[in-house]
Parts: C-alpha cells; sequence; structure tokens
C-alpha cells in the first residue's frame, strides 16, 4: 500500500508537536520506520491503513508511555511487541539506560524486531516465545511491562503477574472500554490501577498498574 508523503510528512510534523525527545531518538524512530515500510510490504506488522500516520499511530503513541514510567528504569519488558509498538520505540528512548526485552510468540514479527533494532543501532533482547513462556523463568522482575492491543486486562494481567507481583509498573494502553475491563479484571484480583489520557486517541486511556495480587477465594 503506498503511502502519501505529504501526508506522511504532515503526521510526522504532527507527532514533534505530542513528543519531545532527542534528535538521536527521533534519528532511531526514523530507521525504525523505514524497516517498518520494507518489511510491511511482506509482513503484516500494522494496519495498513495506519501507515499514512504510523507517527501519531504507532510512534508517539508508544512514546507517550515513557513519562509514565519510573525515572530510574533498569528494566522495560514489552509484551507481544508486533512490529515495535511500543516496546522499539521505548527502547530508542531509553538506549544505554534501559534494558529492554521484547516478547514476541510470532517468529517473522520476532525476526523484524531484531532486524530493526540493529538497523536502530539499539540493543534489545528479543524473546521469539509466548509471554507464559518468558516471564517468571527467563525473566523475573523488572520495572515496567507493557503491553498494546494484546488481551483484555483481565488477561494481561494474568500474563503479567509474574513481574507485576514484583514490583514492576505495568503500562498498558487501552481504548474506551478501559474501565470496563479494570472492573472485569478486579474479579479475579485486588489491582491499585489509574487511568491517564491517551495524547493520541481523545477516547482511549493508558492504564497504570502500581500493584497486584490474587483475590482470596478466587480461582
Ligand atoms: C495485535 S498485535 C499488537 C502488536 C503491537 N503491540 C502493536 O500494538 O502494534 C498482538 C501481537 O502479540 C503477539 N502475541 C499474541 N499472543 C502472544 C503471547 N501469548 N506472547 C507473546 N506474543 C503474543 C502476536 O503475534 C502479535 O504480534
Amino acid at each position: 500500500m503506498a503511502v502519501d508523503p505529504a501526508a506522511r510528512r504532515a503526521d510526522r510534523a504532527a507527532a514533534e508537536r505530542l513528543v519531545h525527545v532527542s534528535r538521536e531518538t527521533w534519528a532511531r524512530w526514523e530507521a525504525l520506520v523505514a524497516a517498518l515500510d520494507k518489511w510491511q510490504a511482506t509482513t503484516n506488522l500494522v494496519a495498513p491503513t495506519t501507515l499514512a500516520t504510523v507517527w501519531t499511530r504507532h510512534v508517539a503513541d508508544g512514546a507517550q508511555l515513557l513519562p509514565l514510567a519510573p525515572q530510574d528504569c533498569q528494566t522495560w519488558v514489552d509484551l507481544g511487541s508486533g512490529g515495535g509498538f511500543p516496546g522499539l520505540v521505548v527502547a530508542a528512548a531509553l538506549a544505554g539506560r534501559t534494558q529492554v526485552h521484547l516478547v514476541e510468540s510470532n517468529l517473522k514479527k520476532a525476526a523484524f524486531l531484531r532486524e530493526a533494532a540493529r538497523a536502530m543501532d539499539v540493543a534489545v533482547t528479543v524473546h521469539a516465545a509466548r509471554a507464559d513462556a518468558v516471564l517468571g523463568s527467563v525473566v523475573t522482575r523488572a520495572d515496567v511491562v507493557s503491553a498494546r492491543a494484546l488481551a483484555p486486562l483481565a488477561d494481561l494481567v494474568a500474563m503479567a503477574a509474574p513481574l507485576l507481583k514484583t514490583g514492576a509498573v505495568g503500562l498498558f494502553p487501552k481504548g474506551a472500554k478501559a474501565e470496563a475491563e479494570l472492573t472485569a479484571a478486579a474479579k479475579s484480583w485486588n489491582i491499585n490501577a489509574s487511568f491517564h489520557p491517551s495524547l493520541t486517541e481523545p477516547d482511549a486511556r493508558i492504564v497504570r498498574v502500581d500493584g497486584l495480587a490474587e483475590r482470596r477465594g478466587v480461582e
């Protein structure tokens, strides 16, 4: 699907108004978008209709998680990273400071994540596996666990529980049904969660989880 260069330029300018990061980070994001454009011809990494607005829909959308993370974040784990959102976006901004793990079960997408990270000159660890095969065994602790468009919140917190129960902050971009998803998740878990407005989508929210424990008496 050919992208209109003028639409792409206008969207990039819109993203620059939303996100303020170093020139080096923008350069790494340029490399990410170039890799995405190359691979998207053969691998469905993002919805084709969102390619013209990749800068706001995907890059700025991922970058808006950064101010919600603890400042001294040493380890960030992104689940179901797909085309690198938000995992590679945050890895570019935190390069040299934070160890970023990307967990992606689709082998082709995991190969993309490795190639894109190389092109961006960003060191990340890509786990080509399901989250349940990695969390609590290969990766046992983190400061942040994120996931976008992977699963409803109840399933997400269950998946991320090994990290959330040991002190990780959860950052989960969600749509207009964020509150209903939290209500459903709270049937099985004691969750300390807060909602944060999305910069990129008016109805969307980011759910930040600051504590998770099993509810007593719940299977
Ligand atoms: C809808 S895509 C979202 C991709 C990306 N996070 C985004 O927002 O653009 C969900 C991704 O999660 C991956 N996935 C699904 N279940 C998974 C699991 N249990 N562990 C790791 N990855 C998973 C899929 O292969 C897919 O790439």
